[in-house]
């Protein structure tokens, strides 16, 4: 370790010890000698004894106060441990400072004060123990943190509300006995009682203690009744609007496929992605409407989603519009069994119901972990619809450029699902190969995020290919649905996640800038600064570049397989070096 290094770590434990455990024989932690290999008392370094990846203080009887400013100036420190010590003082701020942090482990001591907020600012943390403490005042919003997986706060002082964490991921979870109050978040439905227990104001359907149903007062009442008017006129409409169509219908049979053609010809260019537009509902269901009568030809799979949804569950439950692409409409759908469901409805699909059929059929055969599976799917002479489960944690893209989410997504996230999803695509290209079925439609926005945030891949093969175009150049902007052009797109969303930054058109201007900065050697600067400042593996980040420009820039680009057992073993060298340092 540099000699700056040595001389921050001999400030922290001074202030960790306020006498002097220095004369301890064998207890290191002194300016003259070096931490790895004169192996100082609680350091553990990497197998080349150069860099120090974890430092473990537990039950040394230390009573002085945490230096997070010295010693976050280990440049690699994954984890740290001072367990079961009388360590006292409030958690600086510069916790933060520790930027590759994954395990804090700080329980049963005596510190006091409130957690910095900063604390929600380490990346890669995948466990925090701060129990049985003096900590007082509010907890902050831990849901930035993606990467984490337990956090235990139990048997301190913290007051106001259980802050909101993304619940479905962690596997652990307590802040019993504590001071907190109000309700118990809806989402943190895996943990029982005993993870909230000892705090006399919380309520909630786990608790023995309700929470009260909130009394309206005046202001309300007439908010309610101006709202539940709304409904009415609203519905007096709808049904007058119905009314009209059926009399159009049975007069003029004929006229109505006209005019929906040229309804959907003049509404349907140009995307809105996102806008909640009234005229979604009826649209979907007229056009949907003058299709039916032939709900037996709507394909429910079996799954646990939709059991027993029929066609005309999916026409009389609300719609709404939230996208509108290249490629078709998307609308999210409430039926009455209540489940969510994405309704994509492809526009101008020239593939006959058969052949609809038969694609549809051997795409839904075939199932992977990190594909979105599809639900059920419908077909007429007008109509192609695919039903999916709605994924509420929402795509990739909204991740990397949404503007509210404000999540931290740092290296080993990003590195995990690129290895996820070029697994997921090669399993299916390897599948359906024979057939020639690929993506045909990849992109960060078709990547959703399950409940547990593990990525999927949606609307799997819902292009039509072209059977004379297998062969894609390099000065050739892939257009048409094939493998290598599934490959191409791949290596953009690479791109995406190394850089951070949005795809314009097919990603030819991303790609072009990506490959004139690396010529320039300066290839450090195209990486998301984000990533940068938490310390990244820069040398894992270049080789995920190169596997990229491999995908992007040559005229035969690797198979997706060969991709994805590139990425793998990087993903696996990334988890090595942090799992090696697991206590
Ligand atoms: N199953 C789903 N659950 C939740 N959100 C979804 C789901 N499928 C798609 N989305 C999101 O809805 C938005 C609109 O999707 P849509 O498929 O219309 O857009 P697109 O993929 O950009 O366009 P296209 O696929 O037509 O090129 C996108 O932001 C997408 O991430």
């Amino acid at each position: 370790e540099d000699q700056s290094v040595i001389d921050a770590l001999v400030v922290f434990m001074d202030r960790l010890v306020p006498g002097s455990m220095q004369t301890t024989p064998g207890w290191g932690w002194n300016t003259s000698s070096d931490p790895c290999t004169s192996k100082w008392v609680g350091i553990t370094c990497d197998k080349d004894n150069k860099t120090i990846k974890k430092i473990i203080l537990e039950k040394f009887n230390l009573s002085g106060t945490l230096d997070f400013e010295s010693v976050c100036k280990v440049n690699n420190l994954l984890v740290l441990s001072v367990s079961f010590n009388n360590i006292t003082g409030n958690l600086q701020q510069e916790v933060s400072s520790c930027k590759r942090l994954t395990h804090l482990y700080l329980s049963e001591n005596r510190f006091l004060g409130s957690l910095p907020d900063s604390i929600t600012d380490l990346p890669n943390v995948k466990r925090i123990v701060i129990s049985n403490n003096g900590f007082t005042g509010q907890l902050p919003d831990f849901s930035r943190l993606t990467s984490l997986l337990s956090f235990f706060a139990q048997n301190n002082q913290f007051t106001g509300p259980v802050p909101p964490f993304n619940y479905r991921q962690l596997d652990g979870f307590s802040v019993a006995n504590n001071d907190l109050s109000g309700p118990i978040p809806d989402d943190t439905g895996r943990f029982d009682a005993n993870s909230f227990a000892g705090n006399l104001q919380l309520c909630g359907k786990e608790l023995a203690v309700q929470c009260p149903v909130k009394k309206s007062n005046k202001k309300s009442k007439l908010r309610d009744f101006l709202i539940y008017s709304g409904y009415v006129v609203l519905v007096c409409i709808v049904l007058v609007l119905i009314a009209i169509l059926a009399c159009k219908k049975t007069k003029k049979h004929h006229r109505d496929v006209k005019t929906r053609s040229s309804v959907k010809n003049g509404s349907d260019s140009g995307r809105s992605s996102g806008s909640k537009n009234s005229r979604a509902r009826s649209e979907f269901s007229t056009t949907s409407v003058e299709s039916g009568g032939v709900s037996s030809s709507m394909v429910v799979l079996s799954s646990p989603v939709v059991n027993g949804l029929k066609f005309e569950d999916l026409l009389r439950a609300p719609a709404e519009l939230i996208g509108r692409g290249k490629h078709g409409s998307l609308y999210k759908v409430r039926p009455d069994n209540g489940v969510p469901v994405v309704v994509k409805r492809i526009k101008d699909w020239k593939i006959s119901r058969d052949e609809f059929k038969k694609r549809l059929q051997k795409i839904v055969e075939i199932k992977h972990p990190n594909v979105l599976p599809v639900v059920a799917y419908y077909s007429s002479k007008q109509e192609k619809l695919l039903v999916y489960e709605f994924q509420q944690n929402g795509s990739l893209f909204r991740l990397l450029h949404g503007s509210q989410t404000g999540q931290i997504f740092g290296w080993g996230s990003r590195l995990g699902l690129a290895s996820s999803i070029a697994g997921a695509l090669a399993f299916m290209h390897h599948e359906l190969q024979a057939d020639l079925i690929p993506h045909g439609n990849l992109k960060s926005s078709n990547i959703l995020f399950k409940d547990n945030m593990e990525p999927c891949l949606s609307e799997y093969g819902l292009m039509s290919i072209d059977h004379h175009d297998q062969d894609l150049t390099n000065d050739r902007i892939p257009t048409t649905a094939t493998f290598k052009a599934d490959v191409h797109a791949f290596g953009v969303v690479l791109l995406e996640l190394l850089t951070g930054k949005p795809v314009q058109d097919n990603g030819s201007g991303l790609a072009k800038w990506v490959s004139s900065v690396v010529q320039e050697e300066w290839t450090i600067e195209v990486f998301d600064r984000a990533l940068i400042v938490e310390g990244a593996s820069e040398e894992r980040m270049v080789v995920l570049l190169q596997v990229a420009l491999k995908c992007i820039n040559t005229s035969t680009p690797p198979a997706m397989a060969e991709v994805a057992a590139m990425i793998s073993s990087l993903n696996e060298e990334e988890e090595r070096s942090m799992t090696s340092s697991d206590p």
